[in-house]
């Protein structure tokens, strides 16, 4: 088969169509009437095409939990998803807290073949917060460890905080912080946003304060050190007041939000379906629309995923027993483009933004979030902006069955991945 494909009449970024010439992994040709012999023809009118997505926030499972997803399932519900790379969290069992757990989960991803997967490391060992983890030998692995995250569970104590910023400032590092107070939302218990939601449901509140005061005393630690800060999954309108202020005072912070946290809300939570418990909790609709106004401005950087596959039985419980977290990978683009596309508030470059550039460049993934050009690596998404898509939870090729979006429509939908020139996905559909 031939290694050299053409993209034809593609919109660039939503823009003018042209052709895409794609050969030995990077982009060979943009234009009009590009020469196509000996090439695979992929016809594209109608269609638009972005840069690779990035995820920034992806739970993989293994090792430890290969029953929810391994690292070949959940490579394959990214490609599918549009993505060409993803940052495998820490939070396995054993946890990524060496460089030789980095560079196995690499090296698992690279035998996988459909996406980059870049390890996290964990900023402390075990995710038990307390001690620093091999930050620098997971840098200087083969792995090039860039991003550290006890995600699940927050940095909370300030001075192992203040440690981490410095070490990581030394290559360029960037500490995700998952942020949760836990004297004020407790681990495992706290499950649903505090206010009259969580009164009358009857369960355990995970008050906004307690994202909102870890946001804030992590972006002065960054101004004290110098260091870089990422937010995950930001949920509150408080949470996104600070991060403006400090981003307008110079800090080096970034942040990304989820996709359900885009549009779902505790209304969900009524009928007590576990589905919908994840971490941080739906929020109030007034929380969602300061998170779609803050991603469209640009206070928001990425959409990051936080797919968080998990076993049936670890789910099906009653509310506040069931696992946290939801799946994402195979959703986001169609929920983006229903939230922020569909309702002005991105344009097509900006769903390149906040899916590809920024969280490359967050992530300092040097071979992806290019800008379509000649030269570049032919990491190429392309997307059906106006597929009427209704989401069926069975036909995921993801190992787990949380899917919220399960029965709703959307709009938007990923029609092929290219990475390196190579077709992962076509049609919709793994190849
Ligand atoms: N986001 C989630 O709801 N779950 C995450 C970890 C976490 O609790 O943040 C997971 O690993 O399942």
């Amino acid at each position: 088969m031939s290694d050299k494909t053409l993209i034809r009449g593609a919109r660039i970024l939503g823009g003018e169509p042209a052709d895409l010439l794609l050969a030995d992994g990077a982009i060979a040709g943009l234009g009009t009437d590009l020469d196509a012999t000996g090439a695979v023809v992929v016809e594209a009118a109608g269609l638009v095409a972005l840069p690779g997505f990035v995820d920034l926030h992806t739970h993989l499972r293994q090792p430890g939990r290969e029953d929810a997803e391994t690292i070949l399932t959940g490579s394959q519900a990214a490609a599918v998803g549009g993505y060409t790379a993803v940052l495998a969290m820490a939070n396995t069992n054993p946890v990524t807290d060496t460089a030789e757990a980095a560079e196995r989960v690499l090296d698992l991803g690279v035998a996988a073949g459909y996406v980059d997967v870049q390890p996290v490391g964990a900023v402390t060992k075990d995710l038990e917060g307390h001690e620093l983890a091999e930050l620098g030998l997971m840098a200087r692995s083969r792995a090039r460890v860039r991003v550290f995250s006890d995600d699940g569970k927050c940095v909370h104590d300030a001075r192992v905080m203040r440690r981490a910023l410095e070490y990581v400032k030394a290559f360029g590092g960037v500490v995700s912080q998952h942020a949760q107070d836990p004297s004020l939302a407790p681990y495992g218990s706290a499950c649903c946003h505090e206010g009259e939601i969580s009164g009358q449901l009857g369960l355990p509140g995970w008050p906004g304060i307690a994202e909102e005061v870890i946001v804030a005393r992590d972006v002065m630690l960054a101004r004290h050190t110098g260091s870089r800060v990422h937010v995950a999954h930001v949920s509150t309108a408080g949470s996104v007041e600070v991060v403006r202020w400090a981003k307008s005072q110079g800090i080096d912070v970034t942040c990304e939000v989820t996709p359900h946290h885009l549009i779902l809300t505790t209304d969900e939570l009524l009928g007590y379906d576990p589905t919908y418990k994840v971490n941080p909790p739906l929020r109030p609709a007034e929380d969602v629309q300061a998170l779609r106004a803050a991603l469209a401005d640009g206070t928001i950087d990425a959409v990051a995923t936080d797919h968080a596959p998990h076993a049936k039985h670890d789910k099906e419980h009653a509310f506040v027993d069931a696992a946290f977290g939801m799946l994402g990978l195979e959703t986001a683009l169609s929920v983006v483009v229903t939230t922020m596309v569909e309702t002005g508030l991105l344009d097509w470059a900006g769903v390149a933004r906040v899916l590809s550039t920024n969280p490359a460049r967050i992530a300092g993934l040097d071979g992806h979030g290019h800008e379509i050009a000649v030269g570049a690596p032919a990491n190429i998404t392309l997307v059906d902006p106006s597929a009427k898509v209704t989401v069926d939870r069975d036909a995921s090729v993801s190992l787990s069955r949380n899917n919220p979006w399960h029965g709703r429509e959307l709009t938007g939908a990923v029609h092929a991945t290219f990475l390196r020139g190579k077709a992962t996905v076509m049609e919709g559909k793994l190849q």
